[in-house]
């Protein structure tokens, strides 16, 4: 049935049996993932589940401050110390990553997991052309590059040596498949010559150059106008195909989600509250939040539309004391929803979902 990773009891095998599917690309199990502060410990991403099979764009929506960079950073491996992962499981082909050695992490990032970021300012080297910089990656990835930790003079100097190379020759390819015009010869510019669209461009070039099965985007087109981000959008998804890269794509921006995504999935204070395929998560929100997300976010097809904020602001993520972390701000809320802690319920077409005691079937229904 349900491939988003469902935790109700109410599917045939019960919590403790394996799925039987053939596993999914990426399953993420109950993540818990928190930092120790002088105010007490922020539980950034709190029991989360998700799953993003091959081949898929699966969207991660939510206000600011809701967990998804920490979620992200966690599938990396990279979050910010003194955080940490405290609980649950993170298999990528079946294969758990958390007990995995730091170089095997360092290698997989490098190849089969992929991040860009929204300011890729701060991932492209501002010493080294784009295009030097593009064919490392591939080098790197072919098991032929240097350290990457060569001072950019001497990257400079072995890697102009081979300009006629095969990862010279990729990396403008890459560039080409990101659609930066006359690429061989803006391969040629470093990163503060080329606009924010084509950086970001350039960016994802350098992210699909090592062939990754996992591409976590997050917030890539925030900074860009909107012509720009539709169009970097649109490439996102082809180059999915042409690479056979599965996306999880994070963003704030509910019309982002709905132009590229097949799933999404909704976070609101370090969990997740409704899951479903992106056509029925817009035709039929069923959770409180995602219903007040969607009233306050300006329709690409009539932008014109009033819209209804959510009163009041995603809470500090120290010591939640109610069940239903949205119940504050719902319209909806009972008194219950303060005091037990909603489970996942069908409420609508294939493996829709909503962690919300006032949704789900009529006899569940508060
Ligand atoms: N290094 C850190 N130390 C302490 N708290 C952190 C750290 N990084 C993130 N957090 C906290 O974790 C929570 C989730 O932050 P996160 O950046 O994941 O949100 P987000 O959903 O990505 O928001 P945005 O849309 O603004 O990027 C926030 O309360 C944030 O303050
Ligand atoms: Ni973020």
């Amino acid at each position: 049935m349900s491939s988003m990773g469902s935790t109700d009891g109410t599917s045939e095998s019960d919590a403790t049996t394996p799925e039987t599917d053939a596993t999914s690309l990426l399953e993420i199990e109950g993540l818990r993932t928190q930092f120790p502060t002088s105010r007490g410990t922020v539980v950034a991403v709190d029991d989360v589940d998700l799953t993003v099979e091959r081949g898929e764009i699966v969207g991660l929506v939510g206000e600011s401050g809701s967990g998804k960079s920490v979620f992200a950073q966690s599938i990396m491996g990279i979050v910010d110390h003194p955080g940490e992962i405290v609980g649950g499981d993170i298999r990528l082909d079946g294969e758990s990553l958390l007990d995995k050695s730091d170089a095997t992490l360092e290698a997989l990032r490098g190849g089969r997991l992929s991040m860009i970021f929204q300011d890729p300012m701060n991932s492209l080297n501002p010493t080294l052309t784009v295009g030097e910089q593009i064919a490392e990656t591939v080098r790197l990835h072919q098991d032929v590059g240097e350290s990457v930790s060569l001072p950019a003079e001497l990257k400079r100097k072995l890697l102009g040596a081979t300009k006629n190379s095969e990862a010279w020759r990729r990396a403008i390819e890459m560039l080409e498949a990101v659609e930066i015009p006359e690429a061989e010869s803006r391969a040629g510019d470093y990163p503060h010559e080329f606009s924010g669209g084509m950086r970001q461009r350039a960016m994802i070039a350098m992210a699909l150059s090592c062939e990754p099965d996992l591409l976590i985007a997050d917030e890539p087109t925030t900074a860009l106008d909107v012509t720009v981000q539709a169009q970097i959008l649109d490439e996102l998804r082809d180059l999915k195909d042409e690479f056979d890269t599965s996306i999880l794509l994070i963003t704030h921006d509910l019309a982002v989600v709905s132009e590229v995504c097949d799933r999404v999935a909704v976070m609101y204070a370090g969990e997740i509250v409704e899951r479903a395929d992106a056509r029925e998560l817009f035709d039929n929100p069923r959770h409180p939040y995602t219903q007040g997300l969607i009233a306050s976010t300006p329709r690409l097809d009539a932008p014109g539309d009033k819209l209804t904020p959510i009163e009041g602001n995603v809470p500090d993520l120290i010591d939640i004391p109610y069940a239903c972390h949205f119940a504050p701000r719902c319209p909806e809320a009972e008194r219950e929803c303060f005091e037990i802690q909603p489970d996942f319920r069908e409420v609508g077409e294939d493996g829709h979902e909503a962690a919300c005691l006032r949704r789900g079937p009529p006899e569940e229904q508060l």
